[in-house]
């Protein structure tokens, strides 16, 4: 199962809103179509959206749409824009925008044997999670999800435990069902209590993916990410992020200055369409947040392992 690709002249994509309960594929033949399925994260995850922003730029080429909107759908994940800039200069954009859905299936591939093996060298069984690094998140396999995956596959995988991930839920709403897919032995925890149970000895590492990587290191990635960084080097455990080479945005010198999503506050006053807090509350809504380098053991690529522990950095490693 793919999780987007191109078909008969047409985006296929799982439409993520409706998962778990079903599995369903949305046909996009217009950009428009594409940017509303990015918004409302029917397609996401960095891998993902770089794939889609890609394709997108080939649809717009037989239906004349500007490109410029797709670009800026959401701001967080580089390799957005980053797929539409590929695409957006290649003389044949949909042959290029292939080639970047080819490639992500090769480094979710290539990722999740080199960090196996990291977490090999460390006896790492148990590991805890945020958000949904899987497939779903890339074209197959994922990020940390494909990690753990790759983990499992190996008979190494003792336990995986997920974050719930408020408000969207990606962590029990994508990764259990991922992880229940797979046949892993997994449990969700809600997002608090991750820091706690990493005190508590529960966990032997911590993965996460990424939306965007700074040349120093510095990783945008789903809110939660930095507490649970918090609570990796409390508890002197590991804390190593999962992400392309793609994801690396040397243009982008340090997490200061990497553009956080604000969503707004309906997904933090409602969840599913029922309203949880009261008439007249307000919300904070970032849909990412920034773990600094210093907090993060290493960075597990497609190509290479980034030690920032051992002090390289992305552009210098
Ligand atoms: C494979 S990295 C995916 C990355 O994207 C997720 O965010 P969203 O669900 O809002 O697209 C999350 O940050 C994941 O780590």
């Amino acid at each position: 199962m793919r999780t987007i690709d191109w078909i008969d002249e047409a985006i296929v994509l799982v439409d993520q809103t409706r998962l778990p309960g079903d599995l369903t594929y949305l046909r996009i033949t217009t950009v428009a179509e594409l940017i509303d399925a990015i918004k409302r994260l029917a397609v996401r995850g960095a891998p993902a959206l770089g794939v889609a922003g890609a394709l997108g730029v080939a649809l717009a080429a037989r239906t004349g749409e500007p490109i410029g909107p797709l670009r800026e759908a959401r701001p967080t994940a580089v390799n957005l824009a980053w797929g539409v800039d590929q695409a957006a200069a290649a003389p044949d954009p949909l042959a290029r925008a292939l080639r970047i859905r080819d490639e992500d299936i090769a480094a979710c591939l290539a990722m999740g044997v080199l960090g196996a093996d990291l977490l090999a060298g460390h006896g790492a069984t148990r590991v805890m999670t945020v958000c949904n690094t899987g497939g779903l998140a890339a074209v197959e396999r994922g990020t940390a999800l494909g990690v753990i995956q790759t983990m499992h596959e190996r008979g190494t995988l003792r336990e995986a435990l997920a974050l719930e991930t408020r408000p969207l839920l990606q962590g029990a709403r994508l990764t259990a069902w991922e992880l229940a897919r797979m046949g892993a032995p997994h449990r969700l925890i809600v997002d608090s209590a991750g820091p706690f149970l990493l005190a508590r000895g529960a966990a032997d590492a911590v993965l996460i993916g990424a939306d965007r990587i700074a040349a120093n290191g510095d990783t945008a990635n789903k809110i939660g990410s930095y507490a649970l960084a918090l609570g990796a080097r409390r508890a002197g455990v590991p804390f190593l992020v999962i992400a392309p080479e793609t994801t690396i945005d040397l243009a982008t010198p340090g997490g200061d200055v990497i553009t956080i999503e604000d969503r707004g506050p309906a997904e933090v006053l409602s969840i599913g369409g029922v309203r949880l807090a009261p008439e007249g509350a307000g919300a904070l809504n970032p849909a990412f947040d920034v773990t600094p380098a210093d907090l993060i053991t290493a960075i597990v690529t497609d190509r290479r392992v980034i030690r920032l522990d051992r002090g390289e950095t992305p552009d210098h490693a």
